[in-house]
């Protein structure tokens, strides 16, 4: 059994290799046909395209993802070829809340947001959607919700995104990206999004960049139809457009869901995922290293700040916006 890891994946070197025959790691980026032609598996992150043009002749049967996000599959193809793939749902869900956390008492703290009195519309309302409508309402926020997927089964205390655009104050994207089809999500803040809006909201991107229209935000923020952007994910990255790391309240390079616990979690459940598929026994234990951490203020809206601050990651890529992929790469993982 020959398995292609991902070199940035924590936490699992020393566990797979009792698990597989032969173990090769290399970056996300460095996955070639020659190199998976042989393998069984492939255990990746979302910088390896997962398409026809890497897998098409090889003998891969598994590809586990330590990612919730799963755009860099081609799951169609998948289908097509016979091979599984699993992916995290949920594994770095908190983490993103910790990162939303921060920008909320920012905005609260630097941009004279009243929190109590705002609305925040949650697009998307899934693992992460989920904790930051709890954490909204453990703030005393109004909430809305837009989710169609969910809607359309029935389920209740869902609106329209228009109305989302009416009535909120702050909107978090926290939806998949979805190149097409009826709930599609590329561009789904596009320029008829940002006309709609009513009170010139502050907008947050945790979810793909592509989700977003880059030139639509950037006009967005050129007209003040919005009052900033919070932005971790970014359309093509990691050659991001530096007119809108420029513009933007907060810009980070995609690491809201980068905390110890949260990689450690997706570590766990791709290792699972691969011995269930494979028939393997899971005897392995994987939790975060140990940080030691100072005494924190027992006050939560400074806490929270001393716990993960964004601006920190923000003053990085704005210093070096060219290391976008090296700033992840080498990411001291915070705790939650
Ligand atoms: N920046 C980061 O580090 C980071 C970390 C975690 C997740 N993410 C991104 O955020 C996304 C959401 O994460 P999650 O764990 O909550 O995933 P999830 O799959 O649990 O939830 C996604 C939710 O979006 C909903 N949805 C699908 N299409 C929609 C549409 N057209 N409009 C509105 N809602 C729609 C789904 O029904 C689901 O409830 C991931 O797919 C990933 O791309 C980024
Ligand atoms: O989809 C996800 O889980 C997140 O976007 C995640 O933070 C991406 O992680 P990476 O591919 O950098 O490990």
């Amino acid at each position: 059994m020959k398995v292609i890891v991902d070199n940035k994946i924590p936490y699992i070197q020393g566990i797979i290799e009792q698990l597989a025959d032969e173990v090769i790691y290399l970056p996300g980026k460095a996955f070639t046909p020659e190199i998976v032609k042989d393998a069984d598996a492939l255990l990746t992150r979302t910088r390896t395209q997962c398409n026809r043009q890497l897998l098409e002749g090889s003998r891969v049967k598994f590809i586990g993802t330590a990612t919730i996000g799963f755009d860099h599959i081609d799951t169609e193809y998948c289908k097509e070829a016979g091979i599984t793939w699993s992916n995290c749902p949920g594994c770095n869900a908190g983490a993103v809340e910790q990162y939303i956390h921060a920008v909320l008492q920012l905005l609260q703290r630097e941009k004279g947001i009243d929190l109590q009195h705002s609305c925040l519309g949650i697009v998307g309302v899934g693992h992460v959607g989920s904790r930051i409508d709890r954490l909204a309402k453990h703030l005393n926020m109004r909430v809305l919700h837009n989710d169609p997927p969910r809607a359309d089964q029935g389920e209740e205390d869902f609106c329209s995104l228009q109305q989302i655009a009416e009535e909120c104050d702050i909107i978090s994207f926290h939806t998949p990206l979805i190149k097409e089809g009826i709930y599609k999500t590329f561009h789904l803040a596009d320029n008829d999004f940002f006309r709609q809006l009513k009170k010139r909201p502050y907008i947050i991107n945790t979810s793909r960049g592509e989700v977003i229209d880059t030139q639509a935000i950037l006009t967005a923020l050129n007209e003040r139809t919005i009052s900033g952007a919070v932005i971790d994910v970014w359309e093509n990255e990691p050659d991001i457009n530096r007119e809108l790391l420029d513009k933007v309240f907060i810009g980070t390079p995609h690491i809201a869901g980068y905390s110890a616990d949260g990689k450690a979690n997706a570590t766990r459940m791709v290792l699972e995922a691969y011995c269930r598929f494979f028939g393997k026994e899971m005897n392995f234990k994987i939790a975060p290293t140990e940080t030691p951490h100072d005494a924190y203020d027992p006050n939560e809206e400074i806490r929270i700040l001393q716990q993960y601050n964004p601006h920190r990651d923000c003053e990085a890529l704005r210093a070096h916006p060219e290391r976008f992929e090296q700033l992840r790469g080498d990411y001291p993982l915070r705790r939650e």
